[in-house]
């Protein structure tokens, strides 16, 4: 999780180098960005939580690795000097010729490695689910997300850094996390190994079902889609990291415009986000373990997130201060703890483990239709809203920072329901953890 974090991040600090050096203009890059969630969610999700529940969590994670790795490879020949003036570069360029021929295989990599990489979420998921059963499960899953978070502060450090290196190119940065994903794979078959051993003390069968537990079957998925409370839950992670990931994409941008600060200044200040939430997930976690009030932790997430976006759109560009600025990215880390920190362990409460791994596909496939939706949306925003600006002066992000206020205000009220039906329903969502 920690080199695919990298991996998905690996760009994002050199869009004008690789403008400079591969003709990639800004729309070509997003369109690049998006290509990630293409085919997961055309339907390749929802087929991964299958394979995940049918052939367990060894099988799907080595597959899931493979494809990160393989989507890797193709990136990095897409970008390397081998490609430039080869055949495939020839043949791709013929056409759709606004679309240079290195994005269009770097994209395409991109978008295998983007099916192994959510794979591979839902796999870690249904695994961490299964070691920590009745234990330190949130712990577990905060401190994986914990080392993502930081995944994703080390290569913004990183990137520009290896990329810079004389002769200053962007290929180095690719072909480095290239094999941090060899690395990945292989730790994955070393906890393959961990994990038949613990199926074998377990008494379970090779996919790590049996026991008392039923088969899964594909006809399964009916009881998943007609529980109220599984809908609760997706849709609220949809909204939540729709005004969460697509917002850290502008957010350098609204920080520049509303401070007046230089880029590297804007993204200096707002690089801390992810570590804060880094920071404080475990300890979260650890406190959901051992005192529960899971829904709780969502209600509160969404308020403070509400309240950040707020900050950003009505104060932030009547008062440009940085302290204030800091204060509510702060508040923004928390937010981005408590929410992950009590979402994903609260799915295992709901759904059957036989079925788990589609549980977190389908919450995974709505979230990444938003995840896909929201930038255009937010973009097309922006740019409607600020259709008189002359080039060169800041954006104004105050109505288009709405979208995102709307996302927390539904998806606030979305945990105050999914708190009344715990109530009535007793699923355990504000219980620990850990059985004693
Ligand atoms: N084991 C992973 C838990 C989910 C972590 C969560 N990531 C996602 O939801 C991804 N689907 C996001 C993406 O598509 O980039 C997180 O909080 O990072």
């Amino acid at each position: 999780m920690f080199f695919g974090y990298m991996f998905v991040d690996l760009m994002s600090p050199l869009q004008s180098m690789i403008e400079a050096q591969r003709g990639w203009t800004p729309d070509v890059f997003g369109m690049y960005g998006s290509s990630e969630f293409i085919l997961n969610v055309f339907g390749f999700l929802i087929l991964a939580g299958i394979i995940l529940d049918k052939m367990g969590v060894r099988f799907t994670g080595q597959l899931s690795a493979s494809l990160m790795f393989i989507g890797a490879c193709l990136k990095y020949y897409a970008v390397s000097d081998s490609f430039a003036g080869s055949g495939i570069e020839t043949w791709l360029g013929s056409w759709w010729t606004s679309f240079p021929a290195s994005a269009k295989l770097a994209s395409l990599g991109f978008m295998i490695f983007g099916c192994g990489m959510e794979m591979a979420g839902i796999t870690v998921s249904k695994a961490i689910a299964k070691w920590f059963e009745g234990k330190e499960m949130a712990l577990a899953m905060g401190l994986e997300m914990a080392i993502a978070r930081v995944g994703v502060f080390a290569i913004f450090s990183i990137s520009p850094w290896l990329a810079d290196m004389a002769p200053a190119t962007v290929v180095r940065p690719v072909a480095f996390c290239t094999v941090l994903l060899l690395i990945g794979l292989l730790t994955f078959v070393i906890f393959s190994f961990m994990d038949r051993k613990l199926d074998k003390q377990l008494g379970l069968d090779s996919r790590g079902g049996g026991g008392s537990e039923e088969e899964f079957k594909v006809s399964d998925l009916k009881y998943i889609l007609s529980s109220k409370v599984f809908w609760i839950i997706a849709f609220l992670c949809v909204l939540y990291y729709s005004a969460i990931f697509p917002f850290q994409r502008f957010a350098t941008n609204m920080l520049e415009s509303n401070l007046g600060v230089s880029a590297q200044t804007a993204a200096d200040i707002f690089r801390w986000f992810p570590m804060g939430a880094a920071a404080i997930t475990p300890f979260l976690g650890r406190y959901l373990d051992h005192k529960g009030k899971g829904a709780t932790m969502l209600i509160l997430g969404a308020i403070l997130m509400i309240v950040c976006h707020l900050t950003f759109a009505f104060v932030l560009p009547e008062f440009p201060s940085k302290p204030v600025a800091y204060g509510s990215i702060v508040l923004l880390g928390i937010s981005f703890s408590l929410v992950p920190a009590a979402l994903w362990p609260s799915v295992p409460k709901i759904v059957e483990t036989r079925y788990l791994g589609s549980a977190y596909s389908l919450i995974f496939w709505i979230q990444n239709i938003g995840l896909c939706l929201f930038p255009m949306l937010f973009g097309f925003a922006l740019k409607y809203f600020n259709a008189g600006r002359t080039e060169g002066m800041p954006y104004d992000y105050t109505r288009p920072m709405l979208i995102f206020v709307a996302c927390g205000v539904l998806a606030m009220l979305l945990g105050l329901w999914l708190k009344a039906e715990d109530r009535k329903k007793k699923y355990g969502l504000e219980l620990p953890n850990i059985k004693k």
